[in-house]
């Protein structure tokens, strides 16, 4: 399958999407998203891909929407069609997904890697939610995931000034889970991404929705939903035979049931 303006790949067990419109520093329009979208759907599909990898340039993951295909929408064509609701899609891949950060992270940028699982960031990266200054707000889950990942000090700042934080800002605020040398960005996500491919899928994607999980339920019933999904992991052959690769001091050999 050839994209207009994503670069797809596989790499072992590890699905590699490169957002690719280089002129406007990977800005999001409808074209690139339909693109992402199934790119994305497909991986979740495969059974030979465990995790995936979203990455944009070296001077930017992405600057946010595009702007030009925003500026004469009106409300009542962006209501009626639920602008960019689809969007929010991306959340529902059920594969881990890591974002690898470079450059710019903007307004749906920074909500895009904040769709993803985890942010590992290149130390030229920069994030914000700049819609402040273009006379509108963040429309992809930005007032909401940002507050989440950074708490409401930090969000307000962000959103209500439109200024962008540095990699080291974002990762003590929380937004970013490791920091990287810029030329090892790539090779440390998908190194990451083939860790989470080499364990038992059940159980990586029952931690997924437990973690996600948290954002959702209260604490009570969270740890009950949590432990109910780690009894069920009893039922698995993986988890025989992890436990007993562990008691034998040798790799486990896990064959996804
Ligand atoms: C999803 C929602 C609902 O939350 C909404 C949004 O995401 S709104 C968009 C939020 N993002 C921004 O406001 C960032 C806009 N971009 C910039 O501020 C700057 O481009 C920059 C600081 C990221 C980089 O500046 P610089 O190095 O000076 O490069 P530029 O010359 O400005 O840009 C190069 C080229 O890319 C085009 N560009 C950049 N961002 C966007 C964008 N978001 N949409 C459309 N096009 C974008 C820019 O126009 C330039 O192209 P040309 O005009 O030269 O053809």
């Amino acid at each position: 399958m050839t994209y207009e303006t994503i670069k797809v790949e596989t790499r072992g067990g590890v699905g590699l999407v490169t957002l690719d419109r280089p002129k406007a520093l990977n800005a999001l329009n409808s074209t690139l998203m339909a693109e992402l979208l199934e790119a994305l759907q497909a991986f979740d599909r495969d059974a030979k891909i465990g995790a995936v990898v979203i990455t944009g340039s070296a001077k930017a993951f992405a600057a946010g929407a595009d702007i030009k295909e925003m500026q004469a929408l009106d409300f009542v064509d962006a209501y009626m069609r639920d602008f960019i609701g689809g969007w929010n899609d991306v959340s529902t891949v059920r594969k881990p997904m890591i974002a690898a950060v470079a450059g710019y992270a903007l307004g749906g940028g920074c909500e895009l890697a904040m769709m993803c699982d985890f942010i590992i960031a290149a130390d030229t990266a920069r994030f914000g939610q700049p819609e402040i200054t273009l006379g509108t707000i963040p429309g992809m889950g930005g007032t909401q995931r940002l507050t989440r990942a950074v708490g409401k000090a930090k969000a307000m700042d962000l959103c209500l000034t439109g200024r962008m934080m540095d990699a080291e800002e974002a990762e003590r605020a929380g937004l970013v889970a490791r920091i990287v040398p810029a030329n090892e960005l790539i090779e440390t996500a998908i190194k990451a991404a083939e860790t989470i491919a080499g364990f038992s899928q059940p159980s990586v994607r029952m931690a997924k929705e437990s973690v996600d999980r948290a954002f959702e339920l209260t604490l009570a019933e969270g740890i009950l939903f949590e432990r109910r999904l780690f009894h069920s992991l009893f039922a698995t052959e993986d988890q025989k035979e992890g436990m007993t690769a562990f008691s034998e001091k040798r790799k486990a050999q896990f064959k996804n049931r």
